[in-house]
């Protein structure tokens, strides 16, 4: 008896390609982790790892001989699918044992892939016809770990999940609508919207596909192109579409300059009308978190010369608005698929955008309000490896050497305690911290990005980390001398021009006399291995290398002194498979490219001094 098995070879061109239905996930097993739950290293770098060769192998299942023969077609070169063929072969009539081994073997990858999302970007052609990339599988995030407020969370996927359900896709049917379900998540960068689609990803099990409008190197056709590659099932994340050409455009010029002329009124209306501490309502739609400040803060689409106000330069307008709306909802748009748009501003999209229909619901995304800054903290430090069932030596780390010893009195009657009992203490203990750190942090000043990266210097000392709070805030120009002060220091800096500002944050001795630029830039940082020496290989990094490494970016691409003190504030950080094309293109500020090898790139929010 023998059964054959086409395996989709994932270093092909087809892999786990677009354009197969969903059940073909099922079969690919060697992803870029080999399906071994990848990421396995020793310390001299990746393991090796074996599959079966081609040609015949044997072995046993159940006390019976299976003999495999594994086949590549020929077309595995020349890009057709399928390229490989599996025969199992065994001695005997029925079927019953081959079926039940590929079931086995189909549970074992579903298993190992539960925990996965399938993450496709465009692949870095030379050519203008871009396509699908192969694919990554990245671990599941945990929709839990991203903080919104449970409302808009739960509204949401209890949206989708309705949409994804066979009853409604027949109730589309039967009615003869267009089953697709588009969402938009509107907000400051670094406030989660890529995270929580990623989420969504994980949680609903279908792939994710990224697609940024901003690269510039979108054609009408090449987007419609790749939506007719999409599977029948998926996410589509569509990035940035206030980037391409579906601005309204005659707002858009006016746009930045009022943004400028009216940074000093707002600053105004904020100190007058707005208490320092008054907690934000942190809902779905609820209010804008002030409007004034998503003006304030750099987007991706600000990430350009003409947003820092040197000069106005129209964006790159490569796919045309009625080339967007013909891919999202035209003839080539599939049926089932999930469409998520974010922006940085909302303001600025057309009506015709996101009418109902394109954009069935809206989602802000905002600065960190109290609720989320306690969520932030908790979610970060509920999670330190071990804790849940550690010993008490492992609690002991978790809070650092050099901590007062949190639980040291829990050491001490620990041996009457159950593991439950300290358990509950840990979450006790991180709680009250919580709300400590959320006492401590200006509402609605940073971005949960922000806070996340100021919280993961301290990954294994929460208690630190809460004594590093004021630091940390007098080190933000954005929120040194909260209330009070804060307040002084706007007056302050009202008596002069709103972006010429005296050099005593940055005294340059040598350079007298110093007029100094405060900027506040969104960027997207090119990281290289050479003279630099960083590298970022995924995106959990330590953020302290890639503050360095944004340092080193930015002194030899942006020419900014070290000595005046940048003050770096990642709020995003991303790596990107279309790496040539980026560089190419100049990613974000630098119209200088580094020439040097390059491994990734950083988005990020940099606040700085730079002479002039
Ligand atoms: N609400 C949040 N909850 C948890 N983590 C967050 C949240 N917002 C941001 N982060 C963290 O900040 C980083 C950047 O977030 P993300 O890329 O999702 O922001 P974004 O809103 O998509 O930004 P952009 O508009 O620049 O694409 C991520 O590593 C993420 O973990």
């Amino acid at each position: 008896m023998s059964h054959a098995v086409k395996r989709y070879s994932s270093y092909g061109p087809y892999g786990d390609g677009p354009g197969r239905n969903d059940d073909d996930d099922d079969e690919d097993v060697e992803g870029d982790d080999g399906g071994n739950g990848g990421g396995e290293e020793d310390r001299l770098g990746p393991k090796l790892k074996y599959t079966p060769a081609p040609g015949f192998l044997y072995f046993w299942y159940k006390k019976h001989l299976i003999v495999i023969n594994r086949k590549l077609d020929l077309s595995y070169y020349t890009g057709d699918i399928p390229d490989e063929t599996m025969v199992l072969t065994t001695i005997g009539r029925s079927p019953t044992l081959l079926r039940e081994l590929l079931s086995e073997a189909r549970r074992e990858y579903l298993l190992a892939q539960s925990k996965k999302t399938m993450v496709y970007t465009i692949s870095p052609t030379p050519f203008a016809q871009k396509t699908w990339d192969q694919g990554r599988h990245r671990p599941s995030r945990e929709i839990s770990t991203v903080i919104l407020p449970t409302e808009s969370k739960g509204h949401l996927l209890r949206d989708v999940k309705e949409y994804l359900n066979p009853v409604t896709a027949r109730w589309y049917a039967q009615r003869g609508l267009p089953y697709r379900r588009g969402y938009l998540f509107y907000g400051p960068p670094g406030t989660g919207k890529t995270s929580l689609s990623l989420a969504l990803a994980g949680e609903l099990k279908v792939p994710l596909y990224i697609l940024s409008l901003s690269t510039g190197s979108l054609t009408d056709e090449t987007l419609t192109m790749l939506f007719v590659g999409l599977p029948r099932k998926c996410i589509v994340l569509l990035e940035d579409i206030d980037c391409a050409g579906v601005q309204r455009n005659n707002n858009r010029h006016m746009d930045d300059e009022s943004d400028q002329e009216s940074s000093e009124e707002e600053e105004e209306e904020e100190e007058e009308g707005q208490s320092d501490n008054e907690p934000r309502s942190d809902g779905v739609k609820a209010k804008s978190p002030k409007p004034s400040k998503e003006k304030k803060r750099p987007s991706k689409s600000d990430a350009n010369p003409s947003s820092s106000g040197q000069q106005h330069r129209p964006p790159r307008m490569s796919v045309s608005f009625s080339g967007l709306l013909n891919a999202i909802d035209g003839v080539a748009s599939h049926e089932g698929r999930i469409l998520i748009m974010t922006t940085n501003h909302r303001e600025r999209l057309d009506p015709a955008l996101i009418r109902p229909g394109r954009v069935d619901m809206q989602i802000e995304f905002g600065y960190a309000g109290r609720n989320t800054l306690g969520e932030i903290f908790r979610e970060l430090y509920s999670r330190v490896d071990g804790m849940d069932s550690a010993t008490i030596e492992e609690e002991e780390e978790v809070f650092g050497g050099e901590e007062e010893s949190l639980l040291s009195s829990m050491e001490k009657t620990s041996t009457a305690r159950s593991e439950l009992d300290r358990q509950a203490q840990y979450t006790a203990t991180i709680a009250d911290l919580a709300e400590k750190f959320a006492d401590m942090i200006p509402v609605d000043k940073f971005t949960p990005a922000e806070v996340q990266g100021f919280l993961m210097s301290y990954k294994r000392a929460p208690k630190r980390a809460i004594r590093k709070i004021p630091e940390w805030l007098n080190s933000k120009p954005s929120a040194a001398g909260e209330k009070g002060s804060r307040r002084a220091k706007n007056k302050h800096s009202k008596k002069r021009s709103p972006k010429i500002i005296k050099s005593e944050e940055a005294p340059e001795p040598t350079r007298q006399p110093d007029v100094v630029t405060s900027q506040s830039i969104a960027f997207q940082g090119v990281v290289h291995n050479s003279a630099g020496g960083f590298v970022v290989n995924d995106l959990q990094v330590d953020m302290e290398m890639v503050t360095r490494a944004i340092q080193q970016i930015i002194k030899e691409n942006v020419g900014i002194s070290h000595s005046a003190s940048p003050e770096l504030n990642i709020v995003g950080l991303r790596r990107r498979t279309n790496l040539a094309e980026d560089t190419e293109k100049g990613a974000g500020v630098h119209e200088n490219k580094p020439k040097k090898e390059v491994n990734g790139i950083l988005k990020g929010e940099v606040t700085t001094v730079e002479r002039v």
